[in-house]
């Protein structure tokens, strides 16, 4: 998030609150997440599931847990503010958080699309969806890192998605097919990922920000063909050798 600011000078267009809802949700977005998706949570009726009547019980517990950690006074950076001050920076904070739920990823895109053609700065509403663009850009940008830097991070996330399927299997409950260890590899995983939900979201956001397009073709273009490249190259040696090397 605090590079994406610095890429776009949004300190040229945005005030120093909304760069603190941005900076404070990118921090506090995945607080105590349990490792386990809203599908697991729901499907096994968990104690977030319940609390929040299966209404993207994981984001409203991040957001809670860290309202309750600026509760306290030590650690509550806003305590200086006046409280319309605060009032504001809580709202954007619970409105950047909840748009990290997935199953949002459509409709919060949709919306930015409609007033890209007729952005305006001065207009809160397209200033609250660029927001929830932002933290959403944030949220999955691994892949626009360096291969090197995105891999171990990508590792911990498939070792995640695993262990959740692998506990769908043995509870009975439905398996989300993603995380499926029978069905997923690492780069079919991170193919159909950059390009049907990383690389459209990159791309509309560079629409506002052309100077983005240079890091979009660098980071998830080349990246994608990487990617692909290191694929076709694992099948192609496993039909050769018969080994199996596609992980
Ligand atoms: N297959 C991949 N899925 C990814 C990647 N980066 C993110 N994600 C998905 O997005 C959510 C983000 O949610 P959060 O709870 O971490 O905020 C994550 O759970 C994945 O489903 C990726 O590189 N590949
Ligand atoms: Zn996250």
């Amino acid at each position: 998030m605090y590079g994406l600011i610095w890429l776009t000078d949004l300190r040229s267009e945005m005030d120093s609150i909304d760069l603190l809802i941005m900076l404070t949700s990118a921090v506090c977005h995945d607080l105590d997440h349990t490792g386990y998706n809203n599908a697991y949570q729901i499907n096994a009726r968990t104690e977030l599931a319940l609390r929040y009547n299966d209404i993207s019980p994981l984001e409203n517990h991040h957001c809670a847990v860290a309202f309750e950690i600026l509760e306290k006074t030590e650690s509550n950076i806003f305590r200086n503010l006046s409280t319309e001050q605060f009032k504001r920076i809580r709202e954007g904070i619970i409105k950047c958080i909840l748009a990290t739920d997935m199953t949002r990823h459509t409709e919060i895109l949709n919306k930015f699309k409609a007033i890209l053609p007729v952005f305006d700065f001065s207009d809160k509403d397209h200033r609250d969806v660029l927001m929830m663009i932002m933290i959403k850009v944030s949220d999955i940008s691994n892949e626009a890192r360096p291969m090197d830097v995105a891999e171990p991070w990508l590792d911990c996330l498939l070792q995640e998605f695993f262990n959740q399927s692998d506990m769908e299997k043995l509870e009975g409950l439905p398996v989300t097919p993603f995380m499926d260890r029978d069905k997923v590899t690492k780069p079919s995983s991170q193919t159909g990922f950059i390009r049907f939900v990383l690389f459209p979201l990159f791309t509309e956001l560079a629409n506002l920000f052309p100077c983005l397009e240079a890091s979009k073709e660098t980071f998830c273009l080349q990246k994608l063909k990487k990617i692909n490249k290191t694929y076709l190259i694992k099948k192609l040696r496993h039909k050769v050798t018969g080994r199996e090397c596609v992980d």
